[in-house]
């Protein structure tokens, strides 16, 4: 199932106010960095009462009620009545489990299951508050930068790619272009693509964009119709290039490294241009390379000898910049005397296309956007893995280094290339030669050593950067024992996302086969303390409506996110969570599935029209169905339970569990029973999850003998 699709669409002219990418505009988020005490080298004269950013600070809202805070109430001795055919062998005699629950007064293991996962809902709630202590949002004013260009730092831009069978050419390249056609002095940037796959598909196609950018970039008006047919001829050649794209890909070669460079330049051809590099890193099996993280460590240690420039754009291939004037407004925070020391990166929010009206699998992210501001407010959001404008600076831990001139200690700290140990002492200083050449040595040493695969074993920056999965995400630029406890606590949240999947499960069980066995877990309807249950209920739903319409969205949203939510808890959560224990303790190394990139058509339409598509792994629905079903059965045979015995008082709040969870998930039903599309949940998928759903019904009233 494609629950976050990043979809791409061709860039047009940019003349036309249709293209379209990545980059917004605003909101910015800034983080600081305070590690990195910077005395700003690269910011010209400015004075220190310049604004360039207006911190709009919102006021502190109240605080909410949680999403599925429930109150415990343990007393509750009930004889318990049991249907349930599951058999057990004790001691060679067989006794049946309703038998063995009878003898036992009070089950100790559900209520406190149930107890645990209402106390780790309340811990993740208590952890989000921290979101709503002091929001803040940003406003630029570029207008008041600099309008000597040369007062302007440059930016090196870098771009990653994997595989052109996945990340077609043409979407990569759209990319490259988008961030040469930045509107900031062309000579000022210098663009990285890192392919992975050492893919000659790639580097042709990067000679291709070299070319079209001479129109792209200097492209005017009145060429309209001429920059048209150059696209299009543009693109032909790239689907030519794209035949054997699969084929082309390999984990196992040597690096290579290319400026693209004028050798067919005409006397015409005279204007400046972005510089752009393609860098294949040098991949063997036998070594770990550590993904896009491996990957952008050999694109800073690249760059350092070529452009170093004091500013780095990362961007995915497939997120390329729609707003020329990204760099302007990040060049606002780092050029502000007053905001700059403390700044390690700006980060932009990341912005999907091709999103149906009702986005049906959340995947705009505005969940996670929505709490931007608040992380912004209390010292800093996290880094997302792209659209930032990274301060070089603050990557290397200068403040670490800065009255460190020992060679040896250098060399320990960064690996033994004497040239990028030249970069990081020495201010901006341009290595390539007039015809964007690099000089022999030069190419020997980023060659040899930069763009090997080994360097980061014999650094410590190298090994700690490996160190972490993807990237420097979350925290990485911090000492966290520095950090406030507020935004520990916005961190904590964002981590411990995923460990919803446990008190989520609770709740999608426990509560059920109780009601099976008309063993109450809930305050009784006539119990004063029901209107409690009730208000929390209800006003955390009415808080997360009230919080997806404040920001936009229609009340479906809301809708679309809590079933996103539960699918994610029901099936991916649930394995990221298991991977991670297992990889924790070294039964199975965590791995990284490139996301696909290539737009299927049928699956478009699907998604344009609001229809969910389960052709995922088994793996994956099953459990979201085996769920659906268990809770569909325990209403059914529940409500039967209720009106057979007359326990609605004391029944009617477990009954609304699964209910809930039903309606909620109507489209599951619907995608297993009234669909025959070809995205519908498949008969086998079906039967698979009736055979989990008996197997639960059968042995799930286990956890009442205890
Ligand atoms: O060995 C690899 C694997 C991936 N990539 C690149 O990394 C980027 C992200 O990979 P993708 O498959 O698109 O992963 P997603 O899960 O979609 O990426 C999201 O999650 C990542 C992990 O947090 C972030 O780094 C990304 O910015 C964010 O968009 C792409 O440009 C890839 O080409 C590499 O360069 N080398
Ligand atoms: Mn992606």
């Amino acid at each position: 199932m494609n629950i976050s699709p990043d979809i791409s669409v061709p860039i047009f002219p940019k003349s036309d106010n249709d293209s379209v990418g990545i980059l917004e505009s605003l909101p910015t988020h800034t983080v600081v960095d305070r590690t990195s005490l910077s005395d700003n080298n690269h910011a010209p004269d400015i004075p220190t009462d310049t604004v360039f950013v207006d911190n709009n600070k919102r006021p502190t809202r109240t605080t909410t009620t949680p999403k599925y805070l429930q109150v415990y109430e343990c007393d509750l001795p009930h004889s318990l009545q049991s249907n349930s055919s599951a058999q057990l062998v004790q001691s060679g005699k067989t006794t049946t489990l309703s038998q063995i629950i009878k003898t036992r007064e009070i089950p100790i293991l559900p209520f406190l299951l149930i107890f645990i996962s209402e106390l780790l809902f309340t811990f993740i709630w208590i952890l989000h508050q921290a979101y709503r202590w002091k929001p803040v949002t940003r406003t630029v004013y570029p207008e008041r930068l600099p309008q000597d260009h040369e007062k302007l730092p440059p930016v090196d831009v870098f771009i990653c790619t994997a595989d052109p069978s996945k990340e077609p050419s043409l979407g990569v390249m759209n990319t490259v272009l988008s961030a040469m056609a930045l509107d900031y002095p062309p000579h000022k940037i210098a663009v990285y693509l890192s392919d992975d796959g050492g893919s000659f598909v790639t580097l042709n196609a990067t000679r291709e964009a070299w070319k079209f950018s001479k129109w792209w970039v200097l492209f005017v008006e009145t060429e309209k119709k001429e920059i048209k047919k150059r696209y299009n001829e543009f693109k032909e050649a790239l689907e030519n290039n794209s035949v054997n794209a699969s084929g082309s890909v390999s984990r196992d070669h040597a690096p290579t490294i290319e400026v693209m460079n004028d050798s067919d330049a005409k006397d015409s051809d005279k204007e400046e241009m972005p510089v752009l590099v393609y860098v294949a890193r040098e991949k063997r099996p036998s070594h770990p390379h550590h993904f896009k993280a491996g990957a952008l460590n050999v694109l800073i240690r690249v760059s350092a000898v070529i452009s170093n420039a004091p500013y780095i754009l990362v961007l995915d291939c497939d997120h390329y910049c729609n707003d020329p004037t990204s760099a302007r407004q990040a060049m606002c925070f780092f050029l502000d005397p007053k905001i700059s020391p403390k700044l390690a990166f700006v980060q932009f929010p990341q912005k999907f296309h091709n999103i149906s009206q009702h986005d049906i699998y959340d995947a705009r992210l505005h969940y996670y956007w929505r709490r931007w501001p608040g992380v912004d407010g209390i010292g800093g959001p996290t880094i997302s893995g792209c659209n930032m404008y990274l301060k070089r600076e603050a990557l290397y831990r200068k403040k670490n280094i800065k009255n460190d001139i020992d060679i040896n200690n250098m060399k320990k700290s960064y690996g033994s290339s004497n040239e990028l140990i030249k970069s990081i002492n020495e201010t901006y200083k341009q290595y390539l030669l007039k015809d964007k050449k690099i000089n022999g040595a030069l190419e020997k040493e980023v060659h040899q050593l930069l763009a090997s695969c080994t360097y980061d074993n014999h650094s410590d920056w190298g090994k700690e950067a490996s160190g972490v999965h993807i990237f420097f995400g979350g925290g990485r630029l911090y000492d966290r024992w520095k950090m406030s406890t507020l935004q520990c606590m916005c961190y904590a949240a964002l981590s411990f996302d995923p460990i919803y999947v446990v008190p989520f499960y609770g709740l999608a069980i426990i509560p059920q086969i109780c009601l099976l066995h008309g063993i109450p877990l809930y305050p009784k309807v006539s119990d004063p303390f029901f209107v409690v249950f009730a208000f929390i209920f209800i006003a955390s739903q009415l808080k997360h409506v009230q919080e997806v319409m404040f920001y936009g969205d229609s009340i479906w949203t809301s809708l679309y996110e809590l079933r996103v939510w539960m699918m994610k808890s029901a099936s991916c959560n649930l394995y990221a969570t298991l991977g991670a224990f297992l990889d924790k303790f070294g039964l199975q190394e965590a791995h990284f599935n490139l996301t696909d990139k290539v737009v299927d058509d049928e699956r478009e339409t699907r998604f344009k029209k609001g229809i969910y598509d389960f052709q995922g792994s088994p793996m994956l629905i099953a459990p979201i169905c085996s769920l659906y079903i268990f809770n569909l059965a325990s209403f059914f045979i529940g409500m039967a339970r209720i009106v057979n015995t007359h326990k609605a008082n004391e029944l009617l709040v477990q009954a609304f569990i699964p209910l809930f969870g039903a309606i909620v998930n109507y489209h599951v039903l619907e995608a297993m029973v009234v669909r025959t599309d070809k995205a519908r949940i498949s008969p086998s998928v079906s039967l698979l999850s009736v055979a989990i759903t008996t197997f639960i019904l059968c042995f799930g009233s286990l956890i009442l003998i205890f």
